[in-house]
């Protein structure tokens, strides 16, 4: 197996597998969520490890919503997004998009990265109270204000977001520019592999 759990390699990590649930733009686990748990790469989950470092002397850490993501769960995203009656979710998380459009815009990927192992979605913690650092947008929300420097978030949010993506980038991790949340190791592993083994 290629896929250590990162929680025994980053220490302290926050760990919040938003598709093992119903909290995520589906609105229900998603198909190869078995548990909640954020498996990775070796190499990605001490490039984390390294970050966690780096922010223990401000006193803050990170908290991971996605890790790999098995093939069988792009394909579950897919098969929602093709039923238009299903908008259960929109006004929380797509409100100003089309769900016809989450894929043809970027916000979802039907070949993802996250299923090579080596790429995150996550976000900045206060470690002494687990408190989310303010973003201007809720993670996974599937709007031009989530792209990392948009101009209609506010200053804070915005340091923040530079903050979370300059300790990333020092790690060996590459932003996407349209998700303040997502990022992929430069030196991934399994450039071109699509893994479909469960979270479990
Ligand atoms: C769905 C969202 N969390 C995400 O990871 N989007 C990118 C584009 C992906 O699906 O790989
Ligand atoms: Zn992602």
């Amino acid at each position: 197996d290629p896929f250590v759990d990162a929680a025994g390699i980053v220490p302290g990590l926050a760990v919040e597998m938003r598709y093992a649930g119903s909290d995520n733009f589906v609105g229900r686990p998603i198909a190869g969520y078995e548990a909640p748990r954020c498996l990775l790469t070796p190499q990605a989950a001490r490039a984390l490890a390294r970050v966690q470092a780096d922010l223990a002397p401000e006193g803050l850490g990170l908290k991971v919503f996605d890790c790999y993501r098995p093939v069988r769960a792009v394909a579950d995203f897919a098969a929602w997004a093709r039923d238009p009656a299903d908008t259960r979710m929109k006004p929380a998380y797509f409100p100003r998009t089309d769900k016809a459009d989450l894929f043809r815009l970027g916000y979802i990927a039907e070949r993802s990265s996250h299923s090579r192992g080596s790429t995150v979605d996550l976000t900045l913690v206060r470690r002494a109270d687990g408190t989310e650092l303010d973003m201007g947008t809720p993670f996974d929300l599937f709007d031009e204000a989530s792209a990392t420097d948009s101009n209609l978030v506010g200053p804070a949010a915005r340091a923040n977001r530079l903050r979370l993506r300059a300790v990333m980038i020092r790690a060996g991790f590459v932003p996407y520019p349209q998700e303040w949340w997502h990022f992929t190791l430069n030196d991934e592993p399994f450039p071109t592999r699509a893994f479909d083994r469960p979270v479990r």
